[in-house]
């Protein structure tokens, strides 16, 4: 059974996502694939170069994230333009992850993927975990989280649906407002419910 967990920037899938692991859950993290799929020497770093102009690379030849976040999250064309540069490369990756954990005999992983929705992967998974978060609060800790300026969180939150959207579309729901150890709870519940 695969576990599909998602929710919007900065609503806490990660912290969601560390409580799995820590139960023995094996995790296919898209964000983390996002960054394998761009190292040095990839064809992927090559054209987003090629794309986007020299600055969005460091002189070591990594890619800078900060210079490639700003021009992105702030213009759907070329959010648009990067996502379909990458998304396919993600998409492969991953499903080559999950492929190997189950021939090695996994039952049951999880696939942390924030544009769920966005990328329309619900195909992927069997189940959808949401992780939410009230607006407010999201701003405050991604503005925290980032030191982004509040014009710099609105338009990375802007950049995807709105939670209540996802909410909609979920399983189940970790409603992450409150304290670290309140959503852990949660997450215990819908566990045991779905007999995991
Ligand atoms: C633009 C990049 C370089 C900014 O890097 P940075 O280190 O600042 O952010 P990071 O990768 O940790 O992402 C943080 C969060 O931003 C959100 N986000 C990332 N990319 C996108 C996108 N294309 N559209 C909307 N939200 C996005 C997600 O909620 C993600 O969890 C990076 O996010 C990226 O390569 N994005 C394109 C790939 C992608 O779509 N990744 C999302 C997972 S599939
Ligand atoms: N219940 C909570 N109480 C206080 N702080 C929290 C709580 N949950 C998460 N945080 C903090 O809020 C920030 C965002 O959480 P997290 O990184 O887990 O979100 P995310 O959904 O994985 O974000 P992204 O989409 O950007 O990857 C982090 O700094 C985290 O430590």
């Amino acid at each position: 059974m695969i576990i599909g967990l998602t929710g919007s920037i900065a609503s806490g899938k990660s912290t969601i996502s560390a409580m799995l692991k820590e139960k023995g859950y094996p995790i296919i993290d898209a964000d983390l694939v996002a960054r394998l799929v761009v190292e040095p020497g990839t064809s992927n770093l090559r054209e987003i170069e090629h794309t986007f102009g020299h600055a969005v690379t460091h002189e070591d030849g990594t890619l800078n994230r900060d210079a490639l976040g700003k021009l992105i999250f702030d213009d759907p064309a070329k959010r648009k333009q990067l996502n379909d540069l990458m998304h396919p490369a993600i998409r492969s990756e991953m499903l080559r992850q999950r492929d190997e954990l189950f021939e090695s005999g996994q039952k049951t992983l999880i696939m942390d993927i924030p544009l769920l929705f966005e990328s329309r992967l619900q195909h992927f998974v069997d189940k959808i975990l949401v992780v939410s978060v009230t607006e407010e609060m999201q701003l405050q800790r991604l503005m925290s989280r980032n030191s982004l300026s509040e014009e710099e969180a609105s338009s990375r939150i802007q950049s995807q649906l709105p939670i209540s959207e996802k909410e909609k579309g979920a399983d189940a729901v970790i409603y992450n407002n409150g304290s670290i150890e309140q959503s852990k709870e949660q997450l215990e519940r819908i566990l045991v419910e779905w007999d995991i």
